[in-house]
């Protein structure tokens, strides 16, 4: 379904080598997106060069960061972008998939069973709860890509992850204007604001890794409820 030769050529232009397993899996990820959205509505981009651009290699870029390791929270996995092709490019991974809603929950596990990965948790949870549960402060490393702008965001993410890990948030071209509005919630959620890297797509397209880590615990307080966050994101 996809063009492996035109996807490893656009990967090695970011220095990401797939071994044809991984470019197999991919395939077959493509294979299975597209055809279970015919059923279920998980992605708007369903043309080979679009799932490889706007999927494949946006995720791969976050999976090839250095904070990508150990226990890792994808928040709002949705259709598993970037968790699964995380999982894809780097096995090792202890991968949690936190998504609400129980369709896309459904999908995530028929896919993962179908790639053949192990070491998947599937979470069916918002992040503002779960971090009440057993998830809060487990994680190495939490991330998120199209679920709410940063100060939001980051009361999701920052909750799960253990002081001395890593939140590592996937905005867009607005990510330096999401980050002004969300200092002071990293702030008050334990965190500390580390860095930015800005990455061009093809098509155009401006990918922004925010950097954020876990020095001290978050505070009892936090997160707030869902409907909280949503009416007056911290600040
Ligand atoms: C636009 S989709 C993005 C899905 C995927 N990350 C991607 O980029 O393709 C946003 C996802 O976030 C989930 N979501 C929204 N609020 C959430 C919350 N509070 N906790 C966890 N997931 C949430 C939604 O159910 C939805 O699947």
């Amino acid at each position: 379904m996809i063009d492996k030769p035109r996807l490893e050529a656009k990967c090695s232009t970011w220095n990401i080598t797939l071994t044809g397993t991984q470019l197999d899996q991919l395939d077959a990820f493509a294979e299975i997106l597209v055809d279970y959205n015919q059923k279920v509505n998980l992605t708007a981009i369903t043309d080979p060069e679009g799932i490889e651009d706007k999927h494949f290699l946006d995720s791969l870029l976050f999976a090839s960061q250095p904070e990508v390791a150990g226990r890792m929270v994808d928040v709002g996995a949705g259709a598993g972008f970037p968790g699964i092709v995380t999982k894809i490019y780097k096995p090792e991974l202890e991968l949690t998939l936190m998504e609400p809603t129980g369709k896309r929950v459904e999908f995530l596990k028929y896919a993962c069973a179908q790639l053949g990965l192990t070491g998947v948790e599937f979470a069916k949870e918002r992040a503002e709860e779960a971090a009440r549960k057993a998830w809060r402060e487990q994680f190495d490393l939490a991330s998120a890509r199209a679920v709410a702008a940063l100060p939001m965001l980051a009361e999701y993410c920052l909750p799960l992850v253990k002081v001395g890990g890593n939140f590592l948030a996937m905005k867009g071209s607005s990510g330096e204007e999401e980050l002004a509005a969300a200092r002071g919630a990293i702030k008050k959620l334990g965190g500390e604001y580390k860095e930015t890297r800005t990455l061009h797509l093809p098509g155009g397209d401006t990918r922004t890794l925010i950097l954020c880590k876990k020095i001290s615990q978050t505070p009892t307080a936090y997160p707030r409820n869902g409907g909280k966050i949503a009416k007056s994101p911290l600040k």
